[in-house]
């Protein structure tokens, strides 16, 4: 589906020059290599995590897989196309979705919007029907289908997003970031959607990501990129080993006087009503911490905290991913 060779993409940069004259002088340039040499192919019905450290060069490498950028040099073929080439044939075959940014026509009821991306895509009436079904029972986009844009939560928005991204069935998905700032339940429910979608519709997936319960829930395969290099290209087991078995809950409870104990769960760190509990996520879920600690506690606020990607990352690189996976 998805073929890259040696791709390259170089960014020409003006030189910060020093001293308090600077600006008299011209412009020094430097070349920035965003993508340095990279290479790998995409099977259909393949849900791939793109992941990497900011400024990596994740996006610049999906802006020239979606035709946005023309590579500096190398090749990439997207479901017999060419992107950059052949733009308007490739945007019929590709879906995007930016967490950070809509699609959406923001004073305009989503069905509106749905309605004219079928125009501009020129959907044959049954397959649009038969599309708002699959985005009705799987987004739920009936409770908010006729309200503006403007007016839905995150949540609700980024559904609405999904379903604009799918109006013309592509058989590639590219997401960037779909679940950012989304509460646990509404990343919940757009993990389960993308994993409906690949199911049903064999949908390829490409997703970049900085949160790795998207990654543990959805991805097959993982590609790493650091400083526009190739560092990582496998199926999980070993990201899986450098995440390690241990999650710490952090809760926040009311009143004094703290005594919890539970096996597998060891209290690491507290800050007044702040107490951080390591626990073994293979031997207790933190749903029966939440519960147990329920019985005897007020809680007022919790998070799970999860490894940084940065750190993960970091142990690819050093291969040694099962010392350090102990904390
Ligand atoms: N238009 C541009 N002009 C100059 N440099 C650029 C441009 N776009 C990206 N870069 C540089 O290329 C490198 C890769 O950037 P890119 O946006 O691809 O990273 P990323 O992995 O998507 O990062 P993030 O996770 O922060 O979005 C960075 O050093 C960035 O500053």
């Amino acid at each position: 589906m998805i073929e890259v060779k040696r791709l390259c993409k170089e960014f020409r940069i003006t030189k910060q020059q020093k001293g308090v004259f600077s600006y008299l002088f011209h412009n020094q340039w430097e070349t920035k290599k965003a993508v340095d040499d990279i290479s790998f192919g995409i099977r259909q019905g393949e849900i791939v995590g793109y992941l990497g450290p900011n400024g990596a060069g994740k996006s610049t490498t999906i802006k020239m897989l979606t035709g946005i950028l023309a590579p500096t040099s190398g090749e990439i073929s997207v479901n017999g196309l060419i992107p950059h080439k052949k733009r308007k044939e490739h945007a019929r075959n590709i879906g995007v979705v930016f967490g950070q940014r809509s699609q959406l026509w923001w004073e305009l009821p989503v069905i509106d919007s749905l309605n004219l991306l079928k125009s501009i895509y020129k959907v044959p009436q049954q397959a649009y029907q038969r599309n708002l079904e699959l985005f009705h029972e799987v987004l739920g986009l009936g409770e908010f289908i006729n309200q503006p844009v403007r007016q839905l939560s995150l949540g609700q928005r980024m559904r609405a997003d999904f379903a604009a991204s799918l109006v013309h069935s592509p058989p590639v998905l590219f997401l960037d970031e779909p679940t950012i700032g989304l509460d646990l339940i509404a990343k919940e429910k757009i993990r389960e959607f993308i994993t409906a979608i690949n199911r049903e519709e064999k949908v390829t997936v490409i997703l970049t990501t900085h949160d790795l319960g998207d990654v543990e829930k959805l991805c097959t395969r993982t590609v790493v990129i650091d400083q526009g290099k190739i560092i990582y290209d496998g199926n999980l087991e070993r990201m899986r080993a450098s995440l390690g078995r241990y999650r710490t809950l952090v809760v926040k409870i009311k009143g004094n006087g703290f005594h919890f104990t539970m096996p597998n769960v060891v209290l690491t760190k507290e800050n007044g009503p702040q107490k951080w509990l390591k626990f073994d996520k293979d031997e207790v879920s933190p749903s029966g911490i939440i519960a147990k600690l329920m019985k005897q506690y007020e809680i007022q606020d919790l998070t799970v905290e999860e490894p940084e990607l940065e750190g993960i990352i970091k142990q690819i690189y050093q291969g040694d991913a099962e010392k350090t996976a102990e904390i």
